[in-house]
């Protein structure tokens, strides 16, 4: 049952399970751990209910708008008027906004969360795609754990699955492949379910005159995702399905073993205790209104407070970097440095064209009329253009491989059915000018660039720091750069011509210094925020969780959610490859891809020094040989640090003596060998 107050509940805050966060991935865990009538199970959720919520129930976009910015539905605002059935207060939450992003000259934005029941699964764009096999067989081999394999967790994308006919019932033949989808899970997905004819027809026509740019790609979530496919969402029924909607709906939320508590922010975990040889803490800090208190966990606590929620809550309870947590007064329980470390989120840049036809959405947008009409269409039967959000396909593409970038850039895809950049063509022009536009999100799906989440108060409640740091690294804006491009390509295509007036911003007769300009001040983060609490193989000493998702060093204390997903560093695959007994002999310098992780061209960079100094001449010896060799960093904070990495590895291999003299220096004193 949802319970509003504490005061409601039945039980005296004692469960064999507690989950902090009720969002897109802890709603999934409450379920499944629930369907074992022996466990009772807790979930904290410090938003609001998505009961009844319009917004989170109409895909089209002008209503989930509605749930985005400062208002009780999303974190990024600092202050929650709390209705409980009870009492209203104001609650001083956090306030997710990012530092000064330099790769966005500057500005600060808004970091989107959601803060409701199902999380961001309650208020996200609803695009279904899974991945590619590549990034999972990744995954698998970076935490040595086969189990996240493509093959062993495809049956858990069936367990979750539950494909469903479009709101038009149309006939879907040609447009997914039935063999890698599921119809019995709980989370609904489905094609679009309204028309767009002259669009669907000019995208799919498009594939067939440019098949070499965009082929034709009969189901995205194959695990071969690129080329162009119709897309995917998670909606059933004309309605968004979420992890609320979904894992959370009636025959699951009436169990009596699960019980979610509504505004219950948690502020940090306590009752530390050390009986079992490993330290572990028994309870969980939460704060209703101005009222504190502890819900106790007998056998497991499940941080599922997303990317941003996830290590805000280990630092405040001294799970972190010691020289962080320290100076601010917070006893450290666990030094584990990569604690929000490594994160990263994908850019994003929308591009549209006025078109002479008027099936679009944005001539629904600006008309009242043809707007109540879809409204009403909606309310009656979930049927009708609100019944999908704004994009139709997605085009899932690579980079050419002779590409300028990759001569000083590793290729950070996990293998070669991997995209870099994604494109969602639409039937709208993202909201700009006038009746009949469409246009084409835009998205490097495997940055480059790399921030962190951390804290600067000891106060649970101040905003944790939030540095995203969007298209810091060169690869970013150089796959931006070609996303346009091929957005460009997209819409001269031959059936185009007869309906495009024109782009909506000229972005061909600028320079490409003028253009960066342009995409520095106004790309924006697609959210898909990884890597703060991620994972690692189990004798790994960087990462915050083992493949199983339990924190390194401390007992009955998991992280599921996004958080997890590591963000791979160079430092990652050279130190892995160390440990299964890589040896400098055996590697093809010139091989840019080994075990297909890209990332190792930082072990083959290694490699260049080795093979450039065979004798490990001093400023060599200083960069690279510790007591067990390889991996020398700059800074103890960035244990997963790309930049520091690889800043050392340029530096020792680019050619000038003061190059090499300077990061001998500044890295002989803070080495970290791998273990
Ligand atoms: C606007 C937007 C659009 C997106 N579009 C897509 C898309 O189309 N497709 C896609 O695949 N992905 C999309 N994403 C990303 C995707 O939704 C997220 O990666 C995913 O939902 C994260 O799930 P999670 O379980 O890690 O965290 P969340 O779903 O964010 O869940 C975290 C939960 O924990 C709660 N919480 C946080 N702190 C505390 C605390 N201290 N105490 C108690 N509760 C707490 C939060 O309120 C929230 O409910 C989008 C994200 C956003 C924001």
């Amino acid at each position: 049952k949802v319970y509003e107050s504490v005061a409601d509940l039945p039980e005296s805050l004692t469960y064999d399970f507690v989950i902090v966060g009720g969002g897109t991935a802890g709603n999934v865990v409450a379920n499944r751990l629930t369907e074992d009538p022996d466990f009772s199970v807790l979930v904290l959720e410090a938003g609001v209910s998505n009961e009844g919520v319009l917004d989170s129930m109409v895909p089209f976009s002008t209503f989930v708008i509605g749930l985005l910015g400062p208002n009780i539905f999303d974190w990024s605002k600092s202050d929650y008027l709390v209705f409980t059935k009870f009492n209203a207060e104001i609650l001083n939450s956090a306030d997710y906004t990012t530092i000064p992003q330099t790769g966005l000259n500057g500005r600060v934005l808004s970091y989107l969360r959601a803060h409701m029941l199902g999380g961001c699964s309650s208020h996200n764009a609803m695009f279904y795609t899974r991945g590619s096999a590549d990034d999972f067989d990744r995954y698998a081999r970076l935490t040595d754990d086969a189990g996240w394999s493509w093959d062993n967790v495809l049956p858990y994308f069936f367990k979750n699955e539950k494909l469903s006919p479009p709101a038009d019932h149309h006939n879907t033949e040609g447009q997914f492949d039935p063999t890698v989808h599921s119809t019995r899970g709980i989370t609904s997905v489905t094609l679009g379910g309204f028309q767009w004819p002259i669009f669907n027809h000019h995208v799919i026509q498009t594939t067939k005159e440019l098949p070499d740019v965009f082929p034709f790609n009969l189901d995205m979530n194959s695990g071969k995702p690129l080329g162009l496919g119709w897309l995917q969402s998670t909606i059933g029924g004309g309605m968004r399905s979420s992890s609320a909607t979904s894992y959370l709906a009636d025959e699951f939320v009436r169990r009596e073993n699960l019980h979610v508590l509504l505004h219950a922010q948690v502020t940090d975990l306590v009752n530390l205790s050390n009986t079992t040889g490993e330290v572990s803490f028994g309870g969980v800090r939460f704060l209703q209104g101005s009222s504190q208190f502890t819900a106790k966990a007998q056998k497991e606590i499940i941080l599922s407070a997303g990317s941003v929620g996830t290590p805000n809550i280990l630092m405040h309870s001294g799970i972190g970097d010691r020289n962080v947590l320290g100076p601010l007064g917070i006893p450290t329980v666990l030094h584990l440095p990569s604690v929000g470390q490594n994160i990263t989120d994908q850019p994003s840049f929308g591009a549209s064209w006025s078109v002479n036809f008027n099936q679009t959405l944005d001539a629904i947008i600006q008309n009242a009329t043809r707007f109540n009409e879809a409204f009403a269409q909606w309310n009656q039967s979930h049927t009708g253009p609100f019944v999908i959000k704004a994009a139709t396909h997605i085009a899932w593409l690579r980079l050419d491989s002779n590409s300028s970038i990759f001569e000083n850039h590793p290729d950070p895809s996990a293998g070669p059915h991997t995209p870099h950049i994604d494109g969602g063509p639409g039937p709208g022009g993202g909201g700009m000018g006038v009746a009949g536009h469409v246009g084409a999100g835009l998205a490097v799906v495997t940055p480059l660039s790399r921030g962190s989440i951390t804290i600067n108060s000891s106060n649970p409640l101040d905003p944790p720091v939030i540095d995203i740091g969007l298209l810091q690294n060169d690869f970013d804006i150089f796959a931006m750069r070609e996303a346009l491009k091929r957005a460009q390509q997209f819409f001269s295509a031959p059936v185009w011509q007869d309906v495009i007036i024109g782009p909506t911003q000229d972005f061909e007769n600028i320079t490409t210094n003028a253009l960066d300009e342009i995409i520095r001040n106004s790309a924006t983060p697609t959210l898909h925020l990884v890597g703060s609490a991620a994972m690692s193989a189990r004798d790994a000493t960087h990462g915050v969780v083992n493949p199983d998702l339990l924190v390194k060093g401390i007992g009955g204390l998991r992280v599921i959610d996004a958080s997890v997903l590591c963000a791979y560093s160079g430092r990652d695959i050279c130190c892995r490859r160390k440990r299964s007994g890589f040896d400098k002999a055996t590697v093809d310098v010139n091989r840019h891809n080994i075990d297909g992780m890209s990332a190792s061209v930082r072990c083959v960079e290694y490699i260049k020094v080795y093979m450039i100094f065979p004798n490990a001449p001093s400023e060599a010896d200083a960069v690279w040989s510790g007591p067990s060799g390889l991996c020398a960093l700059t800074n103890e904070h960035q244990e997963d640090g790309i930049t520091a990495c690889g800043a050392v590895v340029h530096a020792g291999v680019r050619t000038t003596q003061s190059q090499k003299q300077s990061s001998a220096s500044v890295s002989q004193n803070r080495k970290m060998p791998c273990t």
